[in-house]
C-alpha cells in the first residue's frame, strides 16, 4: 500500500493581488505561510518517505514549512521544473479583474479553466497535463509502486491536470474543479497505482 498526498501551495503575493501568476516566481504571504503550517498540522498522522515540489519558491517554501511542522525535515525533497504551474503566457502579471473588464468574463474563464484553449502564448491545461503526467509516470509512480509514501506540493492547474488523469475525471469535471490554496487531496493506491481510496483532508 502506498500513500500519495497532493497539496496546493499556500496563498502567494500574486494570489492576494489577484494577479495571473503561472511561472512568475512569487513569495508566500504571511497567510500563505500560515496555510502551509496548517497543512502540516492536518497531515500530522502521516509519515512520508519522499517529497516533491516545483522549482517555484511558493511551492518549495510550502513544502519546507509542512515538513518542519511534521518534524520530518530529513525527508528527501526533489524540486522539478515539470511540476511548475501552467505557463500563463501573456496573462502573467495581469490583474484578473482588469483582464475580465477588458476581454469579458467568458473569454477569461475559457483562458483560466478550458482544457484545450491556450491563454495567449501560454500552455493549455492539456499540455500542462502531458508534462506533469510524464514526470509522474517516470519519477513519482515508481516510488509509489515500491510502496513509498509520497508528498507532492504543486500548483492549482498542475494539480487539476494530475487529478484528472489519476481519478479519470471528464473534461467537464476538470473544468469545474477548483483547488484552494493549502488544499489537500490524499490517495491510498494499490501496487498498480489503482486508487483504493481518495479523500480531501479537512
Ligand atoms: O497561476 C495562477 O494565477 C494561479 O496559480 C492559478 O490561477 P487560476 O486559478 O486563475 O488558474
Amino acid at each position: 500500500m502506498a500513500l500519495l498526498v497532493l497539496v496546493r501551495h499556500g496563498q502567494s503575493v500574486a494570489n492576494l493581488a489577484n494577479v495571473f501568476t503561472g511561472w512568475l516566481d512569487v513569495a508566500l504571504t504571511p497567510q500563505g505561510e500560515a496555510e502551509a503550517r496548517q497543512a502540516g498540522q492536518r497531515l500530522h498522522a502521516l509519515h512520508f518517505d519522499l517529497a516533491y515540489c516545483s522549482t517555484l519558491i511558493r511551492s518549495r517554501r510550502t513544502l519546507e514549512l509542512i515538513l518542519a511542522q511534521l518534524h520530518q525535515d530529513s525527508v528527501p525533497v526533489v524540486a522539478a521544473d515539470a511540476l511548475r504551474e501552467r505557463m500563463y503566457g501573456a496573462l502573467q502579471g495581469l490583474n484578473k479583474a482588469e483582464t475580465i473588464r477588458k476581454y469579458g468574463e467568458d473569454q477569461v474563464n475559457r483562458w483560466r479553466r478550458s482544457y484545450e484553449d491556450a491563454p495567449p502564448e501560454g500552455e493549455t491545461l492539456h499540455h500542462t497535463q502531458q508534462r506533469v503526467f510524464a514526470y509522474f509516470e517516470t519519477e513519482i509512480g515508481p516510488q509509489l509502486r515500491r510502496g513509498k509514501n509520497v508528498l507532492v506540493v504543486s500548483h492549482g492547474n498542475t494539480l487539476r491536470a494530475l487529478r484528472m488523469q489519476l481519478e479519470g475525471l471528464s473534461v467537464a469535471q476538470v473544468e469545474a474543479l477548483e483547488i484552494p490554496t493549502g488544499g489537500i487531496r490524499a490517495y491510498d493506491l494499490d501496487p498498480d497505482l489503482r486508487i483504493r481510496r481518495a479523500w480531501d483532508l479537512p
